[in-house]
């Protein structure tokens, strides 16, 4: 797994992979590529879109940004109604173009590919049967692994994807294409969100909903955990490969991944982030002048804990847009300049003041302590750090790469440690009850915060042992 290596790189966690599906529509393929590009966001390294005539796929893929990937030829060159794409950030199998997704197969049955989100928890145990069986792997993905149980499934295509589903644990959410027909598929816990929508006289899938907006589609409703939703020439059919469904969306979503534009079961995120600052505001008597977030995912917080405080909301930090998510630093010292290129504070803001600085998380904590050191310089007076989610303290193997105690600070420090690590005034996190009362969906998985988890977790159970 290639997740240890590039999270002591970046330091940071990465956000998953985006899944976008459109299905007879005009232009597929131009319409995939503006989804995509509104689920940038979920993943940097590898892009890719397949398309359909009804008659064969065509498939291009490769290493980087939508932009980088696709150009007008390349769009135009994609004929086709119906279409999958994929932005990728890998958590399994590293960034080899074998890996980049869509993942293609040619069976005797007929091509078809898949696009996938989340993490396939006991992908070891099936990979290991599936080769002693006889299938040779393309590439080191999970990902790869929903294609070959489809295609030693028995039944028609949606049987065989169902009795697949059936053998995978942990969290998935699949686009699956075969020339003519389109299945939406969600995990039986709902860990990874997918949604359904109209577009022109055909449908649209997504990771999230902010692409229907991009693209001009209309949201139906989310696909349910345990589903299979088949789109064809008749019609949308509904199926369910299990009645044992649990609704354990990720709370990480709301808290940092989704985009604040997006609606996830029926929640917008911005709404529950600033909530979430409200409640951090409610449960706090800090003296202070000012509140500030830190761009660009805690904003919503900051101005939650400012409405609910009655501090006045401050632009402190300004993000250079031209650094992305996922800028690779090889060193600490690097990672640490890394944080100085992306945010500066703006001394006649802070300078004299007492700060509230409202961030949604802290992994490494290699964000807040730089970030307290900045407004500190630039003349703040006193920085009290407060935190729009409770300690992030244990691994997630649904699909975040965050897969080991060591590297996450909260597994190592208490918060009066962690406050003096970061060379804070005081720092504040929410409980979990409050994470609840923030994001009222039927449930939530909040594995990360309370290292409880919904799922048997096979090889990675010897993670939490070794703890
Ligand atoms: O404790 P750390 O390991 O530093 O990680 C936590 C920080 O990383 C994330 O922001 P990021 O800069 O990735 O993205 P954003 O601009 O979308 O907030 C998150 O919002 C925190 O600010
Ligand atoms: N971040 C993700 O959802 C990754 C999907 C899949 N596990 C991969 O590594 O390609
Ligand atoms: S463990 Fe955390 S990041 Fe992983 S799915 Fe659960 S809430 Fe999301
Ligand atoms: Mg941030």
């Amino acid at each position: 797994m290639k997740m240890e290596n590039e999270y002591f790189l970046t330091g940071k966690i990465h956000e998953e992979c985006g899944v976008f599906g459109v299905y007879h529509v005009s232009s597929a393929a131009s319409l995939s590529y503006f989804g995509l590009h509104a689920l940038q966001h979920r993943g940097q390294e590898a892009a890719g879109i397949a398309t359909s005539d009804g008659k064969q796929i065509t498939c291009i893929k490769g290493k980087g940004l939508i932009t980088e990937v696709f150009n007008n030829e390349t769009i135009n060159k994609m004929d086709g109604i119906h279409a999958i794409g994929h932005v990728r950030y890998s958590t399994d199998g590293g960034n080899e173009i074998e890996n980049v997704q869509p993942i293609m197969v040619r069976a005797h049955t007929g091509h078809f590919g898949a696009v996938h989100n989340g993490q396939i928890v006991n992908a070891s145990e099936l990979k290991e049967d599936l080769e002693n069986q006889g299938s040779i792997f393309q590439g080191s993905s999970d990902s790869e692994i929903m294609l070959h149980l489809i295609q030693r499934e028995a039944g028609t295509f949606v049987e065989k994807i169902m009795g697949a589903c059936r053998k995978m644990e942990g969290a998935f959410a699949f686009i699956i294409m075969t020339k003519d027909c389109m299945y939406a598929v969600r995990d039986k816990n709902g860990l990874r969100p997918l949604s359904l929508a109209f577009l022109e006289d055909g449908y649209c899938i997504s990771s999230e909903t902010c692409a229907f907006d991009i693209v001009g589609a209309k949201f139906i409703r989310d696909i349910e955990p345990g589903e299979v939703v088949r789109i064809a020439s008749d019609g949308v059919k509904s199926f369910h490969y299990t009645q044992e469904v649990q609704h354990k969306m990720c709370a990480m979503e709301y808290i940092y991944f989704a985009r604040p534009d997006s609606s996830i079961e029926g929640i917008n995120v911005h709404t529950s982030r600033r909530h979430a600052g409200m409640l951090l505001a409610q449960s706090d008597d800090v003296e202070a002048d000012i509140v500030i977030g830190v761009p660009d995912s805690s904003l919503s917080a900051a101005i939650g804990y400012s409405e609910a405080s009655g501090l006045p909301y401050e632009i402190g930090l300004i993000k250079n847009r031209y650094v992305g998510r996922t800028f690779i630093q090889p060193t600490q010292q690097q990672r640490e300049r890394g944080v100085r290129m992306k945010l500066s504070a703006i001394s006649s803001i802070v300078s004299g003041k007492r700060v509230v600085m409202v961030d949604d998380s802290i992994v490494r904590g290699t964000t807040s302590r730089r970030i307290v050191q900045l407004l500190k310089d630039a003349g703040a007076t006193e920085v009290h750090v407060r935190i729009a989610s409770a300690p992030f303290s244990s691994p997630c193997f649904y699909g975040v790469d965050t897969s080991t105690y060591e590297e996450l600070i909260s597994a190592r420090m208490g918060v009066d440690e962690l406050c003096t690590y970061i060379n804070a005034d005081t720092l504040k996190f929410m409980t979990i009850e409050q994470m609840r009362e923030a994001i009222p969906t039927r449930d939530l998985c909040v594995s990360c915060f309370s290292g409880q988890y919904p799922t048997a977790l096979f090889s990675f159970q010897k993670v939490i042992k070794k703890k």
